[in-house]
């Protein structure tokens, strides 16, 4: 058995959490034979909630589950953990944009941010959930000066898990077939989901739709998703945000399956002239614990359009909370 690792994961008494904490603690994270211990944080009021939640982990009795500490205190929670999921976060409610949260939301990524930098372990990864979390997680990377920001990450992949489904149904196929599909940008109805590189079946995706389809109902239905969501059911996505962040932690620390790749936000480093800095979605191959960004992709005009807006978007969001990057 491996020496267990330290998973810690904020907002634990949230309904994300509800869905995540389970799964990561039964090994769909990070294998079958790693043993963990869950560090939660939440805030203070909701620390009797988030007993209850310990008290079910425990009602579990996963021979993977080797501790959970409970605490308020974010320099507790991240002591020398190995993952960082940030959950804690305010959702939002029908008719406001993701990006309408960062007033409620920047200030917690920023102490987070520092708080992972003082106590965490140098290898950490994390894995920003909370909205909006492009934004979010280039705060905290920011106020973590010590680490290196390639270890802080956004969640797309719920995006990317949404753009196959949606492209195998539409092609009366199975996500099984869809490989290599690309989310570009924000996690924001900005994002641009790109069918040019990827592939159904071994052949190329966009050849096998039509562009009308492709411009005027899939991507805005990939893009509209989240709030589709809510709108149905009165709340934010939850399970499938869970199912998600297990996905991105999982082929980041375990590898990405070959003839494949996935969608993370990540610390853009320039490539496909995307401004450095920023964590911008690319398509990425992981492999021993690390990502590397998919070179040599054709971009035109189309794809270069939609990339640009993203982009756009993310600077604004950026430059809206200067205050919070040293
Ligand atoms: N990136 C993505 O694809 C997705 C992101 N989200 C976002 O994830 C976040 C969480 O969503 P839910 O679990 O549905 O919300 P929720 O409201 O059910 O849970 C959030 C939890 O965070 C806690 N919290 C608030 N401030 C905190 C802090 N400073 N430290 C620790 N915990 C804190 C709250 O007490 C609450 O228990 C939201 O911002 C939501 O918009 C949701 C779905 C997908
Ligand atoms: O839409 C929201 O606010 C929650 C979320 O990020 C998603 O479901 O993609």
């Amino acid at each position: 058995m491996k020496a267990p690792v330290r998973v810690a994961v904020t907002g634990a008494a949230g309904q994300i959490s509800y869905s995540l904490l389970f799964r990561i603690a039964s090994g769909d994270m990070l294998g079958k034979d790693q043993p963990v211990i869950l560090q939660l944080l939440e805030i203070t009021p909701a620390l009797e909630a988030l007993k209850g939640v310990a008290m079910e982990l425990d009602d579990c009795a996963f021979p993977l589950l080797a501790g959970i500490v409970q605490s308020d205190d974010a320099k507790v929670a991240f002591k020398d953990a190995d993952y960082a999921l940030l959950v804690g976060a305010r959702p939002r409610g029908p008719g406001m944009e993701r990006k309408d949260l960062l007033e409620a939301n920047a200030a917690i990524f920023s102490a987070q941010g520092k708080a992972i930098n003082e106590v965490a372990s140098r290898d950490i990864k994390v894995l920003v959930v909370g909205n909006p979390a492009n934004t979010n997680a280039l705060i905290a990377q920011r106020n973590a000066p010590d680490i290196d920001p390639r270890q802080f990450t956004a969640m797309t992949r719920l995006d990317h898990n949404r753009a196959m489904a949606q492209l195998a149904e539409k092609l009366g196929k199975t996500v099984n077939d869809v490989k290599k599909m690309t989310i570009w940008g924000n996690h924001s109805s900005t994002q641009y989901p790109d069918l040019h590189h990827c592939e159904v079946d071994g052949k190329n995706a966009a050849e096998q739709v039509d562009q009308g389809w492709y411009a005027d109902e899939y991507i805005p239905t990939v893009q509209q998703r989240g709030a589709a969501i809510i709108k149905a059911r009165g709340a934010s996505s939850a399970a499938s945000a869970a199912n998600a962040a297990i996905d991105h932690m999982r082929s980041w620390a375990l590898g990405t399956d070959e003839g494949d790749w996935v969608s993370m936000g990540i610390y853009s480093d320039g490539s496909y002239g995307i401004q450095e800095g920023l964590i911008y979605s690319f398509p990425c191959v992981c492999k021993n614990g690390d990502w590397e960004i998919v070179q040599g992709l054709e971009v035109n005009d189309f794809s270069r359009e939609r990339m640009t807006a993203t982009e756009t978007e993310l600077a604004e969001e950026r430059d809206a909370v200067k205050h919070l990057l040293p």
